[in-house]
This record gives structure tokens, sequence and C-alpha cells, in this order.
């Protein structure tokens, strides 16, 4: 089997996406125009064009610009579906994606106007690609926490239809700390927790995420390796590292994918998974970010089985359904020794 079409078709989970970073400039001229909102470009290669960023924040602006189009329940099914149709196509069987409800309700747009549009495309996934999706909301950490409690409070009601919750945005200066109380609501009422930390920000921070929110997954963690105790630590307790190495290309976490970390993440015995963050920002969806990884001279095609398999490891699926996608990767597997 060629290389590419090992990548490609191996069955995958996806933990690490934001469903508003999957907005292709396509659907952002067309939703602009459908919806009459007006965008600071002029055309598609001009948005392309604008995509070229030196830390998180450079990105965050421009991707809270283009969330500006999203307004109706119709607009979040269009890209729910959009991204679930290019994620079938990369061998994604179980997606757990973000979504950030206070870029969305701030402008005006309903909590549930949202949440409707996006458990449209949830079920259009499931009936057309038999993908299972599970739902993360993430409150932006550069707005103070009484706000994440309002948005708290909004989910409520859809509490059958969301796993987790999640940290995202702006990090440095805005540490888990802040949202310790939110967090622990969260505890209690069952939702899963998982934080960005250790993207841009210190260790610390992922110490943080740990000890005060009690996170059952963390998000990118990167910054973790200066740390031995840490790396221990995570090593010890299977914590799911959801690497993104295109992501981290593009906002220079990383210089060159040649010195991405994600052999020395192996090595160490960390429970890394490969995601793609933001893939219509960052230039590639999930089969690309192993693809730049194995092309760098990372990844041979056992870690690339390995990174398949963390990812279902990883995920929040149940026993039954957690049985179900590994007895299919290992059936793929079988029938492709050949590559290994
Ligand atoms: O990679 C990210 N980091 C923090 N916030 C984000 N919001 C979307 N993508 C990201
Ligand atoms: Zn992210």
């Amino acid at each position: 089997m060629h290389r590419q079409d090992f990548i490609t078709e191996i069955p995958k989970a996806e933990l690490h996406l934001h469903i508003e970073g999957s907005l292709e400039p396509e659907l952002m001229f067309a939703l602009a125009r459908r919806n009459r909102v007006s965008i600071p470009f002029s055309s598609i290669e001009d948005v392309r064009q604008a995509y070229q960023f030196t830390k998180l924040q450079d990105f965050l602006d421009i991707y809270y610009a283009g969330a500006d189009v999203l307004l109706t329940a119709e607009d979040f099914r269009d890209l729910a579906v959009a991204y679930f149709d290019r994620a079938a196509a990369d061998g994604v069987t179980h997606a757990e994606i973000f979504f950030d409800p206070q870029t969305h309700t701030l402008r005006g747009v309903p909590f549930d106007v949202v949440m409707e549009g996006l458990l449209a495309g949830v079920e259009d996934a499931r009936r057309r690609h038999g993908m299972s999706v599970l739902l993360i909301l993430c409150f932006l950490r550069h707005l103070d926490e009484d706000s994440a409690f309002a948005t708290f409070r909004s989910a409520e009601k859809w509490f059958g239809q969301i796993s987790g919750v999640g940290l995202d945005s702006s990090e440095v200066g805005h540490p888990p700390s802040k949202f310790a109380k939110v967090f622990a609501a969260a505890a209690d009422a069952g939702l899963k927790r998982v934080a960005h930390a250790g993207e841009e920000g210190p260790p610390a921070y992922v110490y943080e995420a740990l000890d005060i929110l009690r996170v059952d997954r963390l998000d990118h963690g990167n910054r973790s390796l200066e740390d031995p105790f840490l790396i221990s630590r995570l090593a010890r307790d299977a914590m799911t590292l959801t690497v993104c190495p295109l992501s981290n290309l593009k906002l220079c976490v990383v210089e060159d994918l040649r010195n991405h970390p994600i052999d020395i993440m192996l090595e160490k015995g960390l429970r890394a998974t490969l995601n793609s963050d933001d893939p219509a920002y960052f230039g590639g969806y999930v089969a690309e970010n192993y693809r730049a990884l194995v092309d760098a001279g990372k990844l041979s095609n056992r870690d690339v089985a390995t990174l398949a398999r963390n990812s279902f490891l990883g995920s929040f699926l149940n026993d039954e359904a957690l049985t179900h996608q590994l007895e299919r990767l290992d059936a793929f597997l079988l029938r492709h020794t050949a590559a290994l």
C-alpha cells in the first residue's frame, strides 16, 4: 500500500479541532454574502495571504474576525458538515470537537442557535459517514470567569449533548487557575474537562490544569517537555496530549517540523495524539498533520499506528464504542502488515 494511503486510511480519532477553525475562506465568503456581513478581506486570496502568524494572538485576532459570518443555525450546520466531510475523507471515524460559544453569544447569536446548528451537522456525520462525534464547550480564557459561568448556565439544558468543557484562546496571562470554580461546577455536573496548556504558557500552567482544573486530557502540552518531573507524571498517569503539528509550525511553537518534539514525546512514553486544531488556518486536516511529520522524518508507519491507537485510547468514548473502534483499527493493521 502506498504510504500516503496508509496515513489517510488508517482509522483515527480527532480530539483537538475547533469547529470555528475549520471555516475555509470559500465558506467564509459564501456566508458573508448570504448574511450580508462585511469581512475585512476583498478576496479568497486576500484571506489566505493574511494567514501568516508569528504567535497565537496573531491567529486569534483573525480567527475571531472570520467567525463574524456565522449567524444562523444553518451556518453552524454547514460549517460542521464541511468539517465532517473533510475529516471522513482523512480516515476519521470519531471526532471530539470544540466550539467557542462566547465568540457567538457576545455578537448576539443565541447559544441555542449554535447548538441546534452543530447538532444538525453531527447527525449528518453519523448518518452519512457513520462517524461518532462528541462536543466540547470551550471557555475563552481572555474573558473573566463570570462570563464562563454565564455560558455554563446557558449550556445546562444541553448537557445531555455536551461531553465536556475546555479552555482556549490567549494562554499567557490567563492561567488555568482563573477558571477553578467553573471547572469544579463542570465536574459536579459530570462533564469531562480538558484545557489548552503549555502551548505558549509555561509548565506551571500544565500543573494548574492537572491539579486545579483536574483535566482528563491536555491540549497541546508541548512545554511540559521542559520539566522532567512533569514528563514522568504525565507518562505514569497515561495523560493524553492532543498535539497539533501544523498549528505548532504556523504559530511558531516550533520553527521547523524537523525539530518537532513528537518523537521525544513517544520515546518518553507520553500518550500523544495528532490533530489539526484549526485546519482552515494552519494548512491541513488531520491526515496532513500525520503526513507532515512522516515527511519530516519524525515518524515511522509503526508510530503512525501508535498515534492512531492513542487517539482512540484518549477519547471519551464508552467502553463498548472504544472496543469497536480498536477492533476496526486492528483489522486495518492486519490487512496492512506489509506497511509496518
Ligand atoms: O491553538 C489554539 N490555542 C488557543 N486557542 C485557540 N483557539 C483556537 N485554536 C486555539
Ligand atoms: Zn486548539
